[in-house]
């Protein structure tokens, strides 16, 4: 299909709603417009979620799923896609079946737990993560506790980070990213392909408003891959852009607020 000019790249997210905007399907979509591209959504899931934690979730049918990625994919068409909380084993199964011939990049977030500790992947969808999920990825950005879960490797310092990226491509992404973002010191992530190394590092920001961080560091990778980067390119830009997002976290409601997507757009209001 001819992409006519002026039409921007186009991304697709597959993932849960968060009704406090934050995190989830909203993240994805802001970060996707905040880097100049148009995003698009197949929801999984439907969370009743805010700055305190997550009240409720309901997940979507298998074939709702289905019917949303045709939707998008057969008519519009997508340059790189995203995935995001998945909810259950047979939705983890349907998505990687349609993801697996679509031939663009995908970055699997391989979402576990919300900041709150609030289940957002039943424990018996773990090995249809690994089996089915991690091997269609391009990336695959799991965060330290969701490392442990996968592949069993506790991570405490960077030797770890290394053992750890190891043990995800064993599942067969293309690359790994293991952020270090729950460790002490500063927020250093590790990009490898097995062959290559990339250290990602930050200063730790000392700001408790980072709800959402993984869904915005992992759709700011598809949108750049999306434009046509090369995947340690993506990552570079995208931790640019999330550590920007970080720090201009602001809160909101009682509890823990959100990364600021506009944060390279436009000024806040005051
Ligand atoms: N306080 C912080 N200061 C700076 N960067 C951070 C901070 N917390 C997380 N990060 C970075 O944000 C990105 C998302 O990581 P993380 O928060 O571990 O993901 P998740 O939301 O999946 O738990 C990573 O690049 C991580 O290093
Ligand atoms: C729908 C949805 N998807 C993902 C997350 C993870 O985000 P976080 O780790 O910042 O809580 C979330 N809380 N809700």
């Amino acid at each position: 299909m001819a992409i006519p000019q002026g039409t921007p790249p186009r991304v697709l997210t597959i993932a849960g709603s968060d009704s406090g905007g934050g995190a989830g399907i909203q993240a994805d979509l802001k970060t996707m417009l905040a880097l100049g591209t148009h995003g698009m959504s197949v929801l999984t899931a439907v969370t009743a979620q805010n700055s305190l934690g997550v009240q409720g979730v309901w997940e979507l049918p298998a074939d709702a799923v289905r019917a949303q990625f045709r939707a998008v994919v057969d008519d519009i068409g997508v340059a790189a896609v995203k995935t995001g909380m998945l909810a259950t084993a047979e939705l983890v199964e349907t998505v990687a079946a349609l993801l697996g011939p679509l031939g663009v990049p995908v970055v699997v977030d391989p979402v576990g737990v919300s900041k709150h500790g609030d289940p957002l992947l039943a424990t018996d969808a773990l090995d249809a993560v690994r089996t089915r999920l991690l091997p269609v990825a391009t990336v695959a950005t799991p965060n330290l506790p969701e490392v442990a879960q996968l592949t069993g490797v506790t991570v405490r310092d960077e030797d770890d980070l290394r053992r750890a990226a190891e043990a995800v491509l064993a599942h067969g992404p293309r690359w790994a990213l293991v952020k270090g973002g729950h460790l002490p010191g500063d927020a250093t992530d590790l990009l490898t392909d097995g062959t290559t190394e990339h250290w990602l590092r930050a200063p730790r920001l000392d700001n408790r408003h980072t709800h959402g961080t993984g869904c915005t560091y992992a759709s700011a990778i598809a949108a750049r891959l999306a434009v046509g980067d090369e995947v340690p390119e993506a990552v570079a830009a995208a931790k640019e852009y999330v550590t920007g997002a970080i720090r201009a976290g602001f809160p909101l409601g009682a509890g823990i607020g959100p990364v600021h997507h506009g944060h390279a757009l436009a000024p806040r209001p005051r």
